[in-house]
């Protein structure tokens, strides 16, 4: 049996540094030069982690963690295309869907960068002809609508980036995302569609999930009722898949599946053909520049010195946070309108990859690990949940991102939210005590005070982008796929398979018919109870 990481004397070392660990402000005054210690910057950002609560020791021995569990080692296993995905055998390399074209990378005997690149021609050529009204409708009309239907990594990745993107997006393309097994969700995308003009992307890495299934058939059967004839469907149904056989028994013509394949994780995968919407939405070459800065990112993840790694640096901090100081969530605040669907974006890459309790041997693992992440973008965010992050009994860590250049342009917007975020973290880090509440409003009772002191010593990090691009995006989120990777080796969990999921699906299949008639005697009487309850209002 394998020792586990938290009965290593590192470990035993940083608790015990951990409980020692001086405030803020100490830290703030020891070292006058903190913010060039514990700061870094790469592919055109800066990450600033001065105000996280750790010191120089602390840095040095996260790293000498990261050493004792061969960071450096798995990280190259897996760049090489080892079959670190040990319980499904699959190797992980979403890394390979961005590298340069002319590129080589062998696995199992075959050159899969080239097939890489043959998907993304593929793509080019069908985004081009959309984009540019070749490609027609069954009445002869360009493409005027676009729905990507599909669900969690098959959904996210390409929502989030369109969002991010939509200043390069074709202005006389609409986009809409459809997710939910809800009726409700398709329902409202279809409504205010015109059959004639839509395309409809499904994208299911499998092409077996019951939401994308159902909601591309229901989509199917619009477009036939508005009279679509059945050999026109090609020229509306597009699949993004590594399932080409069940796409083609769904009736998407093999001509029409964008493939791609296993050793891309579905919350890794918006790199590959699942990408499709975004170069649909802001054309192919957008979408490689993306791709560009992600592999600039994966350049600098494979070669750095850990002390200067951006995703080596922050996992260090989220494993600094989470087992030694006890912090268990993680907020995300990015301050920049277009990066609201990050925060959802990364639930899934960080929930869904880390979200483990067993080791790679199988183990239970006795420490805690992925960090429960929610966010909202600034200031939104501001005047709803950081009352919690200022004053709660709980201490949440930020990421703040925020990006330096306005391309909005409008007079006074851009200052009043960088100056907010920047004003974010000094509340966190500082707070405001009671003398100082004192000495604001005069010797009020201690109750009318109390409320108003922020004991501050809240840890935050800020990522500071130069710009919001196609190839800033790419690097923004191949640092945290990297950072969450980094995390899973240190944790000694398995990043990449997602085994929490599928409990609810098959229970899901078992209760498909909703039919009390149905209900099993072994069912808990919770189960049976609702099923009654719903049979009666149905009535
Ligand atoms: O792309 P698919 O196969 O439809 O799966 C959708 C999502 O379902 C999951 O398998 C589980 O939620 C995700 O990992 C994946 O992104």
């Amino acid at each position: 049996m394998a020792i586990s990481v938290s009965r290593t004397p590192l470990w035993c070392l940083l608790q015990q540094r951990a409980n020692n660990m001086p405030s803020l402000k100490e830290l703030f005054r020891a070292d006058p030069q903190r913010f060039t210690h514990f700061s870094a910057s790469a592919c055109g950002m800066l990450l600033d982690y001065s105000k996280q609560r750790m010191d120089t020791t602390a840095k040095l021995n996260l790293l000498a963690l990261a050493r004792q569990q061969e960071v450096e080692s798995r990280r190259d296993a897996m760049l090489r295309g080892e079959a670190i995905n040990n319980t499904e055998n699959r190797a992980v390399l979403h890394t390979v869907l961005r590298l340069p074209k002319g590129e080589k990378f062998m696995l199992n005997g075959e050159n899969i960068a080239a097939d890489v690149h043959s998907v993304l021609a593929q793509m080019r050529s069908f985004s081009d002809a959309v984009r540019e009204g070749r490609w027609l409708g069954y009445t002869g009309k360009p493409i005027r609508t676009i729905i990507n239907i599909g669900i969690g990594g098959s959904d996210l990745g390409p929502q989030m980036a369109c969002i991010a993107l939509a200043p390069w997006s074709q202005k006389n393309l609409s986009l809409h995302f459809v997710s939910n097994v809800d009726g409700r969700h398709v329902a409202d995308s279809l409504e205010n569609a015109d059959p004639e003009t839509t395309l409809i992307v499904v994208a299911s890495k499998t092409f077996t999930t019951m939401e994308t299934l159902t909601n591309a058939r229901t989509a199917r059967e619009w477009m036939l009722n508005h009279g679509c004839p059945e050999d026109q469907i090609r020229q509306h149904f597009v699949a993004l898949s590594t399932n080409v056989k069940a796409a083609a028994a769904f009736g998407i013509a093999e001509e029409n599946v964008f493939p791609f394949w296993n050793w891309a994780g579905g919350r890794y995968s918006m790199w590959s053909a699942i990408g499709l919407s975004i170069a649909l939405y802001v054309g192919a070459d957008r979408f490689e520049e993306m791709l560009a800065g992600a592999h600039e990112m994966d350049l600098h993840f494979a070669q750095a010195p850990l002390e200067q790694n951006l995703p080596v640096l922050m996992a260090l901090i989220g494993v600094w946070n989470i087992n030694f100081l006890g912090l268990q969530a993680l907020s995300i605040a990015p301050y920049h309108q277009r990066m609201t669907r990050l925060p959802a974006y990364l639930q899934q890459l960080e929930m869904e990859s880390n979200g483990k309790s067993v080791t790679r041997e199988g183990q239970r693992v006795d420490y805690t690990t992925s960090p429960i992440l929610f966010g909202e973008a600034g200031t939104n965010g501001q005047h709803a949940y950081f009352q919690l992050l200022h004053q709660g009994a709980t201490i949440i860590p930020t990421d703040f991102i925020v990006v330096a250049d306005d391309d909005a342009g409008l007079p006074g917007h851009n200052q009043a939210l960088l100056a907010n975020c920047f004003a974010q973290s000094k509340a966190m880090a500082w707070g405001k005590n009671i003398d100082e509440v004192r000495a604001e409003l005069g010797d009020l009772p201690e109750k009318m005070l109390a409320p108003r002191v922020f004991e501050g010593n809240r840890p935050t990090s800020t990522l500071l982008l130069d710009s919001l691009t196609p190839r800033s995006l790419g690097a923004l989120i191949a640092l945290y796929e990297h950072k969450v990777f980094v995390q899973s080796v240190i944790w000694d969990i398995n990043a990449f398979d997602q085994w929490g999921v599928e409990l609810g699906k098959s229970l899901a299949q078992q209760l498909i018919s909703l039919d009390p008639a149905a209900v099993k005697e072994e069912y808990d009487s919770s189960t049976k109870g609702l099923l009654k309850a719903l049979t009666k209002r149905h009535r």
